[in-house]
């Protein structure tokens, strides 16, 4: 990975007592409720908890996707009032286009940048694919990739638009063990080098142990925050190590806990 690469910084998020019901058929779902969090510029925090308990929902409201039923998010004192540029979010699906290469689609997601002209693209696109370990497959078809390098390419696509805020829904959630651990490095890395604030969903507790400079545990029906631990062993984090393990077995016993 170039040294040299380095991104805007990150931003700071407040979240202040954001419900949210969503009325379908199944009539009313309290998704959230009462949801309070500030996260520091550049803080790292993953968001974990029992299965329909509102973290993508969460996700999906500071990324300006969905509106709060009540409460507010606020990015450096701006209050979320739709999708902008100094948030991406990146999911489990890498959600590429199969019929643009990989270039092209890390391209396409630069196209929402003003006043840049088809070459600047593509300098940014390259640099921003020699940084996620894909210099040479600029030019592959999607279906030629695995799935570890599939998300690598989103990870470039989600990079290149150098947002402060990185969303992100259980990216590593279908990828198998080794690719994970590889990205696992490679995210801190680029945590660290960038500076932007992550949020980052999933299932996996020592996966948030490994990455998060904060673990938020919510509850189930609606989701609120049960409980939040610091973590503050040193990076690169090593997923397999004994203090991970205890602190995500901690949290995975008050998860069942919260689930009851
Ligand atoms: N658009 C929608 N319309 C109606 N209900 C919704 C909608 N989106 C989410 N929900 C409901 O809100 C609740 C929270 O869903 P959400 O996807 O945010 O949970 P989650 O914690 O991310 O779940 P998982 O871990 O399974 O991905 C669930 O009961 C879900 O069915």
């Amino acid at each position: 990975m170039g040294e040299e690469h380095c991104g805007p910084g990150g931003c700071k998020l407040r979240i202040a007592g954001v419900s949210k019901v969503f009325e379908g058929r199944r009539g009313k779902v309290e998704a959230l409720e009462g949801i309070n969090l500030n996260i520091k510029a550049g803080e790292f925090v993953c968001l974990v908890g029992p299965s329909g308990c509102g973290k993508t929902t969460l996700l999906n409201i500071i990324a300006g996707l969905e509106f709060p039923s009540s409460g507010t998010v606020e990015l450096d004192g701006v209050p979320v009032s739709g999708p902008g540029r100094d948030r991406t979010v990146m999911f489990q699906e890498s959600a590429l286009f199969p019929w643009l290469d990989v270039l092209g689609n890390v391209m396409f997601g630069l196209k929402l940048v003003p006043g840049l002209t088809r070459s600047a693209r593509m300098a940014i696109a390259e640099k921003n694919l020699e940084l996620v370990g894909l210099q040479d497959c600029m030019h592959a078809h999607i279906h030629e990739l695995s799935g570890g390098m599939k998300q690598r390419v989103a990870l470039a696509r989600a990079l290149a638009t150098n947002p402060r805020i990185l969303l992100m829904d259980e990216p590593f959630g279908a990828l198998d063990a080794m690719t994970r651990e590889q990205l696992y490095q490679d995210i801190q890395d680029i945590h660290l080098r960038w500076g932007m604030t992550i949020i980052f969903v999933t299932h996996n507790m020592r996966e948030a142990v490994c990455l998060g400079d904060r673990v938020i545990l919510f509850t189930p029906h609606p989701g609120r925050i049960c409980e939040e631990y610091s973590v503050d062993l040193p990076h690169p984090r090593d997923i397999n190590s004994q203090e991970l393990a205890l602190l995500s077995s901690r949290i995975t016993r008050d998860l069942k806990g919260a689930a009851k």
